[in-house]
């Protein structure tokens, strides 16, 4: 005889820990950075870091357990309050949490995924857009470096085009590549920038934009 199990729309315990997740902070603004610069976005961004950045400048999320959990389902009705359809997952570091049901969910929904993330931790999820900003605080997995789209390297000091260069060398051949400003030493970086990209014109300049816009 055939036992047929109950159908139950409640949860099991596994299913409620992927059905919610830390989140810090989301706004719809403007792409302020990379090859996505200038485009309306919504941005989600999580709580949970361990890669230790020294001049992070999103301190405030590294604790995951400092924000609350909040149901996807909530995530994506937030989402489409607003007309853009294209969704950053930023964080923190996104890649700690398993980001399966949350992309597929937004996928479903319509929307565009990106992704900011150091490749410290294996992709999950679904994604239209990939930016690895790879740190020296916790190396980036190189299966991750491999998929990116788009590699984006935070230039804090002179050493730090090597160090570009090295994970240059670990990308796909279509990954856009850019140099960004640590924001704190951006007078002194961006002129060395511009000059090694006038030398180096496969590299692209990238500035945080929404901090000379003044906007999230
Ligand atoms: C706050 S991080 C969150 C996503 C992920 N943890 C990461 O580092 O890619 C978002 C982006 O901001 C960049 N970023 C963080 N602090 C910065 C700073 N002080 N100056 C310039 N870029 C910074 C990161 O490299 C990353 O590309
Ligand atoms: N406007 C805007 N663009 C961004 N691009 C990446 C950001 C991030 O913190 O992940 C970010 C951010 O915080 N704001
Ligand atoms: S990996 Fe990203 S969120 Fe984590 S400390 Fe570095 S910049 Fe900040
Ligand atoms: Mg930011």
């Amino acid at each position: 005889m055939l036992h047929v199990l109950p159908v139950t729309s409640v949860p099991s315990a596994s299913e409620s820990a992927v059905a919610a997740l830390p989140l810090m902070e989301q706004f719809y603004t403007i792409q302020g950075e990379g090859y996505n610069t200038g485009r309306a976005a919504y941005f989600l961004r999580l709580g949970g870091c361990d890669v230790g950045c020294v001049w992070c400048d999103v301190k405030e999320s590294w604790d995951a357990d400092a924000h609350p959990r909040v149901a996807l389902a909530d995530m994506v009705a937030q989402v489409l309050q607003y007309p853009g359809r294209n969704v950053v997952i930023t964080g923190g570091e996104p890649l700690m949490h398993d980001l399966t049901h949350l992309t597929a969910a937004l996928h479903l929904a319509g929307c565009q995924n990106w992704i900011e993330t150091s490749g410290a931790y294996p992709l999950s999820g679904e994604w239209d857009w990939i930016c690895v900003s790879p740190k020296k605080f916790k190396a980036p997995r190189p299966e991750v470096l491999r998929q990116a789209h788009e590699l984006k390297i935070i230039v804090f000091n002179q050493s730090d085009f090597k160090w570009a260069e090295e994970h240059a060398a670990q990308v796909g051949p279509h990954t856009r590549l850019y140099l960004q400003p640590e924001w704190s030493r951006a007078a002194q970086m961006t002129p060395q920038i511009v000059d090694y990209v006038k030398e180096n014109p496969r590299w692209q300049v990238s500035l945080q934009t929404h901090k000379y816009l003044d906007i999230p």
